[in-house]
């Protein structure tokens, strides 16, 4: 794992995320990684719940929550990727006058989470088909939240899947709405803001809010995995 994480350009990374609150990571599972992946989404024992989207109103499709012991490669991504995004977290933090900062380590951070009753794991795996969506949201579990998180596309569009895109919109204050539609690859992750972002404005920095969703699967099979860093209560 750590070859492909320490390949990415972290400038452009950065830059990317204090301009519009996403960020392409290109190539960071390969195919035969994606495959390996998608391929554990019917090993009971590897999660801890089953999620039906549409009896929930969160959309039409379904996800299910790894359990403790991660599979190593979905533990080893979490670990390695929060110790390059907690920097730009803290500096987020601090341009929106937010207390809280982060520690470099991930266990650390997640060891404040399980005192605080948010033990349960979050990363999850995500399978939709035809017809499936998922409703614009922001994957919140408790008062211990790090600003991002990422999703990793683990299957071909064009090819596996056809629709099916990775959407965020941004709530700026007194605004309306915007959308972006983030361009993937197999293989590819995208790193976003889970609730708010810093923007630059005339008298300072203020707050977006930010949410994101898939748009609806018209044909094939797409998986996805998702990476959040905070724990769930
Ligand atoms: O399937 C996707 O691309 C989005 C998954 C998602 O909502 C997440 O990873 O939090
Ligand atoms: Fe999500």
């Amino acid at each position: 794992m750590s070859a492909r994480i320490a390949a990415l350009d972290r400038d452009a990374v950065a830059m990317a995320l204090d301009r519009d609150g996403w960020a392409v990571l290109p190539g960071l599972l390969s195919d035969d990684q994606c495959d390996g992946v998608a391929g554990l989404y019917d090993r009971d024992a590897l999660f801890r719940s089953r999620v039906h989207m549409a009896r929930h109103g969160f959309g039409c499709g379904e996800y299910r929550y790894f359990a403790y012991p991660l599979p190593p490669l979905v533990g080893a991504l979490r670990g390695e990727l929060y110790p390059r995004l907690a920097p730009i977290a803290n500096r987020w933090h601090e341009r929106m006058r937010m207390d809280v900062r982060f520690p470099a380590d991930h266990a650390e951070f997640l060891a404040r989470c399980h005192d605080a009753g948010q033990a349960r794991p979050t990363p999850l795996l995500l399978k939709y088909g035809p017809g499936d969506y998922n409703c614009l949201h922001q994957d919140l579990y408790g008062e211990h939240v790090f600003p991002l998180q990422v999703a990793v596309l683990l299957s071909q569009p064009g090819s596996d899947f056809g629709g099916g895109e990775f959407v965020l919109t941004e709530q700026r204050p007194r605004m309306q709405s915007r959308a972006a539609v983030v361009p993937l690859g197999k293989g590819d992750a995208v790193v976003f803001a889970v609730n708010v972002r810093p923007v630059k404005g005339s008298r300072g920095d203020y707050r977006v809010m930010m949410r994101h969703g898939v748009s609806e699967v018209r044909s094939g099979s797409r998986h996805t995995l998702g990476v959040i860093f905070h724990d769930a209560g």
